[in-house]
């Protein structure tokens, strides 16, 4: 039988210090001996996804409390990348999810608590907390805040869905009024939640359901909707159940790393494909990866995504849906059901619910026309209320989405694309390959050529296409904006959506060492890898040269010869002490982000630190 870790400050005489303590904080005889649970909220008036977040705190509290466990909660922090977007901010966005995951090891580890449950919601939290979950390989269960509602407004008379990606595009398009602009940013985010498209926040809350970490549910519901309830009381009392399995009865089948095994690994991913998930997901799931242990990388990736029909198409993707729209349709477990009759995700895996993944389908199946709590379940729907109260709402759908044919969800056989939504391209311009959401690529840009238009930064990049340097027909190329050059790997959600404001989308290419959001859409190719500080050939290009893209065969080719490349390399290395370093770039790097730079692999590694430099230090 495992000893409970808390035991550690709890048992025996010589711990009277640490259990004056824990009285101090409310706990009684009767609480020594139960597993104290560490509720792991993310909880800041800083971002919509979380400002709701202190509302749980109670229910969590009630639900573990009467489970048999200890409740205590602690705080994260939590950037909000959309309004980080587009200066200085953006450098800290994906370091902080290490801060994050390192910072509840301190407290988890600092505490010896005896398992979590996880709180999170936006781009960075979900998996910074998925990091240290499976390095400390306690029992777990993620519950996130939940999607916003999608906003909702008339333009022209016309009916609009909407979300942030459209206030940024309509706020720099001169050809929209004021007024409009206007009116665009006052609907875009009408409630509390995860931005309502499939962004990251959201890519990553759907994947957890098919890790195998989260509650059905977990993705799709809405942040208002009262259904909610029952997800994190259901994970209060399931918390306590592992807790028991674990520590009473030695069960290692219950511990993240067992359950976000590499079939469950190989299962999120082909989920992820099927409903084109933000292209960041690519790097969280290669971190969590070598956080767990398993061997899974982006050869992986790529073999995955040449097999993996799109499914599921949702905004920046459409207009037309949006992630309420894909919880009408039966959400994750949908999505996960219609892959598994293809024989595409292997249903056997274990899942935090306490089944395998083939008998959850099945509980939570909403065309089954008997399956009434299922069908209930799957039409919560938005309220169209700005709030920002949890659970404050019960709207639902009158009816469900359970057209395979034409729905926001289809069967394999009636996909969007048989071709997935993210691929893996490689060739000479990113020898370890780079990432693409083509989801949002349109048919005809599928294959581009186009000559490169080359900027040593997001800032420059962002005034060369407002002032009109950018044309038809070009590949824009951003670099030092990797994990190490930027450092932190920008997320690029302004030059993709000024590109769109000046009706460039459809026209252009992006090209970038660093990332992207899951807002972005159009032939944006990011996590270029070797990055340009660590003298990948993406350094090397100059403006007018001819870039290749091909979505079909996975290739990104820079159009000069063996020989010409090699001429770069020189001429880069020429420059002695500034070489692989941008050319005339102003950019204040605090000394937080040179110890984040210093670590940091490149984008095809997950950005994760280094584990042999760390070694070679200690
Ligand atoms: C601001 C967004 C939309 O959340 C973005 O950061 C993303 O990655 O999806
Ligand atoms: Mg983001």
């Amino acid at each position: 039988m495992a000893k409970l870790r808390s035991a550690t400050t709890t048992e025996g005489r010589k711990r009277a210090g640490a259990r004056a303590l824990w009285r101090a904080t409310g706990m009684t005889d009767s609480d020594f001996g139960k597993p104290i649970i560490a509720v792991v909220n993310s909880f800041t008036q800083f971002v919509p996804g979380h400002v709701h977040l202190n509302q749980l705190s109670e229910l969590m509290g009630e639900t573990i409390t009467q489970a048999g466990g200890v409740p205590k909660e602690f705080n994260t922090i939590a950037i909000d990348d959309g309004i980080a977007m587009g200066h200085g901010g953006m450098l800290y966005s994906l370091p902080s999810r290490d801060l994050i995951a390192d910072s509840v090891e301190y407290m988890v580890n600092g505490h010896c608590a005896d398992a979590m449950i996880c709180i999170s919601n936006c781009d960075k939290i979900t998996p910074g907390m998925m990091l240290a979950a499976l390095r400390l390989n306690i029992p777990v269960i993620f519950v996130s805040g939940g999607p916003m509602e999608a906003g909702k407004t008339k333009l022209a008379n016309i009916d609009i869905k909407l979300d942030l990606v459209d206030a940024m595009v309509k706020g720099a398009d001169e050809s929209v009024s004021d007024a409009d602009s206007e009116q665009v940013e006052r609907s875009a985010c009408p409630t509390c939640g995860s931005c309502s498209g499939m962004f990251t926040a959201n890519s990553m809350n759907c994947l957890l359901e098919a890790i195998g970490l989260a509650l059905p549910g977990n993705g799709t519901t809405l942040a208002t909707h009262k259904d909610r309830k029952q997800l994190y009381v259901e994970a209060g009392a399931r918390i306590v159940d592992l807790c028991r399995e674990y520590y009473q009865k030695d069960n290692q089948d219950v511990l993240p790393r067992a359950i976000a095994n590499k079939t469950a690994f190989m299962n999120a991913m082909v989920v992820d494909i099927a409903m084109g998930g933000s292209s960041n997901t690519v790097l969280h799931l290669l971190a969590a990866a070598q956080e767990a242990g398993v061997d899974f990388d982006m050869s992986h990736i790529d073999a995955l995504s040449r097999k993996t029909p799109f499914l599921c198409k949702v905004a920046p993707a459409t207009p037309e849906y949006h992630i309420e729209d894909v919880h009408r349709a039966g959400g994750m477990m949908a999505v996960v059901r219609e892959l598994g009759k293809a024989g595409l995700v292997d249903m056997s895996v274990n899942h935090v619910a306490g089944s395998t993944m083939a008998e959850l389908v099945k509980k939570w199946d909403a065309t089954d026309p008997t399956n009434e709590v299922a069908r209930k379940f799957y039409r919560a729907g938005p309220a169209g209320i700005r709030t920002t109260k949890a659970m404050s709402q019960e709207c639902r759908w009158d009816e469900g989405d359970n057209d395979r044919v034409n729905g926001c969800i289809r069967s394999v056989e009636h996909a969007f694309r048989q071709d997935g939504g993210l691929a893996v391209l490689s060739g000479n311009l990113a020898v370890d390959g780079c990432v693409v959401k083509s989801a949002g690529v349109v048919d005809e840009m599928l294959h581009f050529e186009g000559t490169a238009i080359v900027y040593e930064s997001q800032d420059d990049s962002v005034e060369g296409i407002l002032n009109n340097e950018v044309k038809a027909g070009d590949v824009v190329v951003i670099r030092y904006e990797g994990p190490r050059g930027g450092p932190g790997m920008q997320e690029m959600l302004y030059p993709t959506s000024y590109l769109k404001s000046k009706g460039l989308a459809e026209k252009c290419a992006l090209i970038t060492d660093g990332r992207f959001s899951g807002g972005t859409s159009g032939l944006s190719i990011g996590h270029v890898s070797p990055e340009a500080a660590s003298g990948g050939a993406i350094a090397y290009v100059e403006n007018g040269d001819k870039i290749i893209i091909d979505i079909a065969t996975r290739e990104i080719t820079l159009a000069l010869s063996d020989e010409e490349l090699e001429a770069r390399k020189q001429k880069q290395l020429a420059r002695g002490k500034m070489a692989y370093k941008p050319v005339d770039r102003e950019r204040y790097v605090s000394s937080a982000l040179k110890a984040y730079a210093l670590l940091a692999t490149s984008a095809d590694k997950g950005a994760v630190r280094d584990l042999a430099k760390l070694e070679a230090l200690s």
